[in-house]
């Protein structure tokens, strides 16, 4: 029961982002930074050391937003369907391209670049504008905000559109799905799939090179999410203290990681895993100078590990595969461990109930959770998950530490082989 002489909530929360903004203030000051704005050139981003005060004013404010809704309206926020409308029109008409950068542009000249009716495009754009993705400086004059500057980047056009294309279609279809296939742990039997005439997305992505470009604007757009660009992962495990190793990068892609991980620790060589077709002609991004520390064997996850190793790095691999299909990966690579290998898992660990992780975080993480059921029927885990999954794979595989931060989505897994 609430106590008599507590602050109401509301007061609560408005006292907390009032303390909170101006730390926050303090903290810019003191940085010599601007203050956060919509300005098409204000920062997009805060220094690291202010994260978490940021993080205590999206909480707050996003509570005392929400605790202030009617129900209704607190439900519409989060389903609403047609806030992509908008976006995908923007993307799909190129209007960015048609408001110079630092300038604007009327509703008129864009209806007439885009042949479609002016008022249509006030319409769109003002959808836009109420979620500040562009401004109105004067009426029926549009310019940029820094958000729609972002949006400009051609592979974040390229995610945007994957969102519109590739995931709205599946949205309505996941209760057909879940219906039809109670129990499935399938790629094909999702709601992507009856989506896209029974095809899983890696079937999909095989065979349709533009949804192939969408989809890599989607994993480009990672590098902008807190923990999961490539350049972090040196930085979110102590890589030098591993001496001189030889590590499988199992299912690397095209070996960015790889390569951006040896050009900053000389004790590493990377042998870099994954499907013939998706490593095909990757070594020609690799340095000279890298060439003996960066190389590519195309090898199927399921396949028996014929390669040794001290590590083997798992980026963004097991959440794609549900634990029957992961158990199966982890055990594919037991014929290869030597007594103390480590396996490296980096993916995310869902917050436990109570954990002190930011809202906003967390309902990212939950959302791409949900986005891993539609597309593959899998899962993102929580520990106890991770740890069942590692314990039905095999009692060898020891969980030794798991490294977290509140600047990551994702957490890495130090998993050792105890023999
Ligand atoms: C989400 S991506 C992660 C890529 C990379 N580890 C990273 O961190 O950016 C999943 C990777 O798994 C690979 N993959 C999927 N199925 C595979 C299979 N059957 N055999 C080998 N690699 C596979 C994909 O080609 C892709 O590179």
């Amino acid at each position: 029961m609430a106590l008599a002489n507590a602050a109401p909530l509301i007061v609560e929360l408005a006292a907390k982002i009032t303390s909170s903004v101006a730390e926050l203030q303090v903290g810019l000051a003191a940085q010599g930074l601007e203050n956060p704005s919509w300005a098409e050139n204000s920062p997009p981003y805060l220094p690291s050391n202010l994260h978490q005060l940021r993080d205590e004013v999206l909480d707050a404010t996003a509570e005392l937003h929400e605790v202030l809704l009617e129900p209704l309206m607190l439900i519409y926020k989060f389903a609403g369907v047609s806030n992509v409308v908008s976006i995908d029109s923007i993307v799909r008409f190129k209007i960015l391209d048609m408001i110079p950068p630092g300038g604007q542009a009327t509703f008129e000249e864009i209806a007439q670049k885009t042949n479609l009716d002016k008022r249509l495009v006030r319409r769109l754009l003002r959808h836009a504008i109420s979620m500040h993705i562009l401004t109105e400086p004067e009426p029926d004059v549009v310019a940029h905000t820094k958000t729609s500057k972002f949006l400009a980047i051609p592979y974040i056009g390229d995610w945007a559109t994957f969102e519109s294309h590739d995931t709205w279609p599946a949205i309505p279809r996941i209760g057909e799905a879940i219906e039809k296939w109670p129990h499935s742990e399938e790629a094909n039997e999702t709601a992507y799939a009856l989506a896209n005439g029974g095809k899983s997305v890696f079937e999909v992505l095989g065979s349709d090179p533009e949804a192939a470009k969408r989809f890599a604007g989607g994993a480009k757009a990672l590098d902008h999410v807190p923990g999961c660009g490539d350049a972090f992962v040196a930085t979110f495990y102590n890589w030098a203290s591993l001496g001189d190793v030889r590590i499988v990068n199992v299912g690397g892609q095209r070996g960015s990681v790889a390569i951006d991980l040896a050009s900053k620790f000389e004790n590493l060589k990377l042998l870099v895993q994954d499907s013939a077709a998706v490593i095909d002609g990757a070594d020609a991004a690799v340095p000279e100078s890298l060439k003996e520390h960066v190389k590519f064997m195309p090898h199927e996850l399921f396949e028996t590990q014929t390669e040794q190793a001290d590590v083997y790095f798992f980026r963004m691999i097991l959440r794609s595969w549900t634990d029957q299909k992961a158990i199966k990966i982890l055990q594919a690579q037991i014929p290869a461990l030597r007594p103390g290998a480590k396996i490296l898992i980096q993916d995310a660990v869902l917050p436990a109930p109570g954990s002190d992780s930011p809202l906003w975080r967390e309902r990212l993480l939950r959302s791409v959770d949900m986005a891993l059921k539609f597309y593959f029927n899998s899962y993102d885990r929580h520990l106890d998950e991770w740890k069942a999954l590692l314990a039905a794979a095999d009692q060898r595989f020891v969980l030794r530490r798991v490294i977290e931060s509140n600047e990551s989505n994702l957490s890495i897994l130090e998993v050792h082989w105890d023999v």
